[in-house]
């Protein structure tokens, strides 16, 4: 169900209660005080008539270099660093620090009306959040969801372009949500999201910690630097209850750190709060037990892969922390047949496996290929690229563990952005070409690269397919284009049969 997302600002929001509440004058026409204020928009391709429209310095732009388009489109009012020259401003320090406790407030709150479930850490936290959504609607709840895959809940429906939203629309995003009574809403939230202020203003109930690994260093420089960011959510002026995966070793070292009330996790430690015993993990999915201190619940999980049982525990203690019922939350969680993208199967008749995987780290690499392989008597067949704009360091070992796990690598192209697509290729070669166990392919055309792995594929054999999962959008310099690899491996399997004697 998608409906029109209407705007709920405290009642007779005018630019004078904006003034009011950030303490600062009006700059420009006075007279505009009264004026009724309909939304907060911090993109000038959104703006509409009424608007307040939130200026931001960024790295690219100044929000002010839209002023002229945002006036024209019908904005009251800018809220920026400086004064505007097309309209009245309301001038603050830092405008990327005062968003989100302004679209909080301008919203009325709506965090501290419903129970915020947020998930952090490099990998899982989709497939996290999933089985928290199950897990409340499982208990009886009106649940809503704020995934980088799905954003969805009474009243919302849509797949976002981030993980974590901007502020503006994360704020009306839970108001909507909590006019449609919506009462607990999982959310992933990004480092990029808590360095640039988009969840300040958000009071969480439960913030849950998965895994920390080498990526976004581009952004955040070191793993000092990524952890500390991600650390700044576990305090108690954001959240009341720390969830923590102690799997790995940067989550040990935040349970040993936080102040709010905290609780562990472990698929291994069985000295954890929350922790598993008898794994079973099969083609079809893995079962365990979960040990919780209000009892013990059955999962079997019908998403594929084994590094599921830690996004299934970090759910489970995340709402069981909370008080929802152990029987019920297990129950939702084993419901989740699966999650857009991860580890998702492509069935269309053929003699082999064939998957789509989001994997974009060494990280989930690791965590993913042996299991993958095991699902196959044959060889593995993996395709695999790098996106452009991102985190450079990256390329070369994602090629060189894909060549030590798979039996046939095939390089192509991802989204290359911004970047040569042949340089990005190229970094990916090296390192799959480093180790000299598998057969290298380079095939710059993704579509021509997925037929090409499904041309090579025996009966027994596995076709895994990653980096883009249920990511549709590629972009080479200006050109966008639709590109689904799940649609494509399909279609790829289906031409192979049609042509079959
Ligand atoms: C590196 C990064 O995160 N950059 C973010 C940052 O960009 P920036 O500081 O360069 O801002 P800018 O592009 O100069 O724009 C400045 C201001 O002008 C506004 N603007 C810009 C253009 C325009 O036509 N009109 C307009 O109003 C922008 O909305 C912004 O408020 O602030 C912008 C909004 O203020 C974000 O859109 C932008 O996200 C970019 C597009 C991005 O790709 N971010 C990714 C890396 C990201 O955030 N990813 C995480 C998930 C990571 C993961 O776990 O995989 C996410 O949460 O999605
Ligand atoms: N617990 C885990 N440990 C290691 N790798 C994992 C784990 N969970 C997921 N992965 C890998 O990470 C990929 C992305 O998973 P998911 O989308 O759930 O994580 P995410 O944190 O939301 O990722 P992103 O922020 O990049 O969207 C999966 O396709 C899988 O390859």
């Amino acid at each position: 169900m998608t409906l029109p997302i209407r705007v709920s600002p405290k009642s007779g929001m005018t630019v004078d209660r904006l003034s009011e509440y950030l303490g600062t004058p009006i700059v420009g026409d006075p007279r505009v005080g009264h004026r009724m204020v309909r939304d907060l928009v911090d993109d000038s391709r959104t703006v509409r008539p009424g608007d307040a429209y939130l200026a931001i310095p960024g790295s690219r732009w100044h929000g002010l270099d839209f002023e002229d388009e945002v006036a024209a489109a019908g904005a009251v009012l800018a809220i920026s660093d400086r004064p505007s020259s097309a309209l009245p401003t309301l001038i603050v320090d830092e405008p990327r620090k005062v968003v989100g406790p302004l679209a909080s407030w301008f919203h009325d709150e709506p965090s501290r009306d419903l129970r915020v479930f947020g998930v952090t850490g490099t990998n899982g936290k989709t497939s996290t959040t999933h089985f928290i959504d199950a897990a409340l609607t499982a208990a009886g709840e009106s649940a809503g969801l704020i995934s980088g895959a799905r954003i969805r809940g009474p009243g919302y429906d849509l797949v976002p372009t981030r993980t974590t939203p901007e502020a503006p629309m994360l704020q009306r995003t839970l108001a909507t949500f909590r006019r449609h009574g919506v009462t607990g809403c999982a959310m992933e939230v990004s480092s990029h999201a808590v360095d640039q202020h988009r969840v300040d203003g958000t009071a969480f109930r439960v913030m849950a910690f998965a895994n920390l690994s080498d990526d976004h260093l581009d952004y955040h420089g070191s793993m000092e630097t990524y952890f500390a960011t991600k650390a700044d959510m576990f305090t108690v002026e954001r959240t009341q209850i720390a969830a923590i995966s102690i799997d790995d070793d940067w989550g040990a070292r935040l349970a040993a750190g936080t102040a709010p009330e905290t609780w562990t996790c472990s698929a291994l430690d069985a000295t954890a709060d929350v922790y598993a015993t008898d794994i079973r993990c099969a083609d079809t999915g893995t079962r365990f037990t979960a040990h919780t201190p209000y009892g013990t619940g059955d999962i079997r999980l019908q998403t594929l892969g084994p590094h599921q049982v830690a996004n299934a525990l970090l759910a489970l203690t995340s709402v069981v922390a909370d008080g929802v019922d152990v029987a019920a939350a297990a129950e939702g969680i084993s419901s989740v047949t699966g999650v857009a993208g991860r580890c998702e199967p492509v069935r269309a008749g053929q003699s082999f496996v064939a998957i789509v995987d989001y994997m974009h780290n060494t990280a989930g690499q690791h965590a993913l290929l042996p299991y993958l392989r095991s699902l196959a008597c044959g060889r593995l067949i993996l395709v695999v690229g790098a996106t452009g704009g991102r985190d450079p360091g990256k390329r070369r070992p994602l090629g060189q563990v894909a060549a030590q796990y798979a039996d046939v690598v095939i390089v192509t192209d991802e989204s290359p952005e911004d970047e040569d697509p042949d340089a990005i290729r190229a970094e990916v070669l090296r390192g799959a070409r480093h180790g000299d166990s598998a057969v290298v392919v380079e095939e710059p055309d993704r579509g021509a690269a997925l037929t090409r792995a499904v041309s090579m594929a025996r009966p027994d054999d596995i076709v895994v397919v990653t980096g883009r999962g249920s990511d549709t959008f590629r972009r080479y310099g200006p050109r966008t284009s639709f590109f689904d690899d799940r649609a494509e491996l399909r279609r790829a399997i289906v031409e192979s049969l049609d042509t079959q004697p």
